[in-house]
């Protein structure tokens, strides 16, 4: 699976491993920047950038790495098509790919150990998505409200 990455200074170091991770787990990592070590550069070029590759790449999977994640959740979701999660656990990262779909997880390098946010990656990029109806009733609703807005 092509697996796109975007992070800011706080995320960097840990984007490097889990691109190699990916690797070894014969995904197909992308590495969106940056792509130097920057101390205040600003998460949402590279986040906002991730974001567009993933719903230009249908079938792609998109993680996003800050300090705390949430900036980066937040950017992620302006993008029409993404829905952008914040893991804090094994299992947020599984629901998020299974009943909400989640095509990008966000994760805080700031609050989550190296061990941690490999663990959430691996989860989420191994979990399949639910067919149960109810999930599926409400990502409608939720592409729906989008694609009206897009009118
Ligand atoms: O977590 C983040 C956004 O969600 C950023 O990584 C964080 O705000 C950067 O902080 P600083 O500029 O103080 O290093």
């Amino acid at each position: 699976m092509r697996v796109y990455l975007g992070s800011d200074h706080a995320g960097y170091v840990v984007k490097r491993v889990l691109i190699r991770r990916l690797r070894e787990l014969d995904h197909d990592p992308v590495d969106v920047g940056p792509h130097a070590f920057v101390q205040d550069d600003d998460y949402p070029p590279y986040v906002l950038e991730t974001a567009r590759r993933v719903v230009a790449d249908p079938g792609s999977l998109g993680v996003v790495l800050g300090g705390s994640g949430n900036g980066e959740a937040i950017a992620a979701n302006k993008v029409d098509g993404i829905r952008a999660v914040l893991a804090w656990s094994e299992d947020s990262a599984r629901f998020g790919r299974e009943h909400h779909h989640a095509n990008v997880i966000s994760i805080g390098a700031r609050v989550h150990s190296v061990a941690e946010t490999t663990r959430f990656v691996e989860v989420f990029v191994k979990a399949p998505v639910s067919r149960d109806a109810r999930h599926l009733r409400r990502i409608g609703m939720l592409t729906d409200y989008e694609q009206r807005r897009r009118k």
